[in-house]
């Protein structure tokens, strides 16, 4: 394979043909304000995340590439074992934070013993691990603004610079490689690039998906503005002869998907990824099952850690061989399958349709019979479906949820079940939304007549680090009553 180096030396060459007859029968410039679409306001946590990135625009000593580092990972000055303690500190802060409020919430004058919090489970892989990385479009730092990359700063601001992160320790060349041909591209397109919804332009950012076979999968997002079909299908042409035939064909680009979106995030239901070149999906392997993943369809980032996380969840969940496993944000599959054995059966719910296509496909895949996957949201199918669930067996939960956290009326269902025993939270933000979660698996009836079953009371917890460089890890909470 060439050296990464001398691929993006590639890029220095003139502009490719196919845009200078892009060019010359180029579509008129549509006014921009005229055909504003909906949606498009970056969404709260951006805005917050852009807020933190601020003061690093400001200090002058740093060069960009290290305000950007400092912004996405900003634990990588320091080296794993003192990242590691860190996280451990910050898990000793949220359980004993979870233990005041829970005190608070029994009425007892005592504080309620502390929660066990075990050793961070290290990440078996520290560099380059993402396998998805998503790449914006903003003004470089050379004003240019078509540049692909991660952005610092913020827009009430007006300080927004974006770098490219050929330098991000979490991120694999691979990811870099494209979003660099992604930019050459878009740069040779006669189409202004979507920075700010309501200012028009079209081209957006690129997510890229790699697995640990060295197959890649591309998805350009694409704000169509007033363009006509016909119109779009040119562009999307010049993108398919770009990376296939094109210079971005050193890319090797196994997928190539393309979704046209007038709102921050779409599913497919709401505007399809349409396969533009190359093969639908991405394959990934985990703890010796093989699972199919879909454009939209969510897996855990670094697939090394995913299987650390997913070997801790199966021994804490004790189950048995007459279990019942609810595998709630069950994405495509990944922790029902795997648990498979250890259980009776495995029932998931997961709002993704793709998901769930893929979640049932993986069960096929891997010669496992006895899972079911629903579509739905959670909180609408759970109540529902806990009812049918009987006495006999054991009824174990373990749940998944973004960042969000479960609706309330999950936790409702889980708590009043009086079969469920036990309950194992993945979170990777368990002092945010989470935490609410937590109070109401806990809290006692009086306090919440509506969660009429026995108070559940957290038992052990495990940090995952899934995250090296930056702040983030996962946490394994088990609940028991
Ligand atoms: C952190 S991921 C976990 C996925 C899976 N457990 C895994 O480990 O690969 C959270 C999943 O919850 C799904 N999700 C988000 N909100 C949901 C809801 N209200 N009901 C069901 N699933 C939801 C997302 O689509 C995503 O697949």
């Amino acid at each position: 394979m060439q050296a990464v180096s001398q691929m993006f030396d590639i890029l220095k060459r003139p502009t490719w043909p196919f845009f200078k007859c892009l060019r010359k029968c180029h579509l008129p410039r549509v006014s921009v304000r005229r055909c504003v679409a909906s949606g498009g306001t970056p969404s709260s946590q951006k805005k917050k995340k852009r807020a933190k990135s601020r003061e690093h625009v400001g200090s002058p000593s740093l060069s960009w590439e290290e305000k950007l580092a400092d912004t996405v990972t900003p634990l990588w000055r320091l080296n794993y074992e003192e990242q590691l303690r860190r996280k451990q500190d910050q898990q000793q802060r949220i359980l004993l934070e979870l233990s005041n409020q829970l005190t608070e919430l029994s009425g007892v004058s005592c504080s309620l013993p502390g929660i066990p919090l075990l050793p961070i489970i290290p990440s078996p892989v520290k560099y380059h691990y993402r396998n998805k990385s998503t790449f914006s479009i903003n003004k470089g730092v050379d004003g240019n603004p078509k540049t692909v990359g991660f952005y610092i700063g913020t827009g009430k601001g007006g300080n927004i610079v974006c770098v490219n992160g050929d330098h991000l320790l979490n991120i694999p060349e691979k990811h870099k490689l494209v979003a660099r041909y992604y930019e050459d591209f878009i740069r040779q397109s006669p189409l202004e690039p979507c920075i700010v919804f309501h200012d028009g332009g079209h081209w957006r950012e690129v997510t890229v998906r790699t697995n640990a076979a060295g197959n890649t999968m591309a998805i350009v997002y694409f704000h169509p503005q007033c363009l006509t079909t016909e119109e779009i299908c040119t562009h999307k042409d010049a993108l398919v002869e770009y990376f296939t035939k094109g210079p971005g064909s050193v890319c090797d680009v196994d997928s190539l998907y393309f979704q046209e979106s007038v709102m921050t995030r779409c599913s497919h239901q709401q505007s399809p990824y349409q396969l533009l070149h190359g093969q639908p999906h991405i394959h990934e392997e985990l703890l010796g099952y093989k699972f199919r993943i879909s454009a939209d369809a969510f897996f855990q980032v670094n697939r090394a850690a995913a299987e650390s996380l997913y070997q801790t969840v199966g021994e804490l969940s004790h189950t048995t061989g007459s279990d019942i496993l609810l595998d709630v944000c069950s994405g495509t599959g990944a922790i029902g399958i795997s648990m498979s054995s250890r259980v009776k059966k495995v029932i998931g719910i997961e709002i993704i349709e793709q998901a769930v296509e893929d979640a049932k496909y993986n069960a096929m895949l891997n010669k496992v019979s006895n899972c079911e996957f629903i579509v739905g949201k959670a909180e609408v199918v759970l109540p529902k479906l806990i009812t049918s669930l009987g006495s006999v067996g054991g009824l174990t939960a373990v749940v998944n949820p973004s960042r969000a956290g479960l609706h309330y009326r999950v936790i409702k269902a889980l708590r009043n079940h009086p079969c469920i025993h036990r309950l194992v939270y993945i979170s990777c933000k368990p002092d945010g939304e989470a935490m609410r979660n937590f109070r109401d698996l806990c809290c006692s009836s009086e306090q919440h007549r509506k969660l009429s079953g026995k108070p559940f009371a957290p038992r052990v917890a495990v940090p995952v680090d899934m995250f090296p460089h930056t702040l983030h890890c996962e946490l394994v909470l088990v609940f028991e009553r």
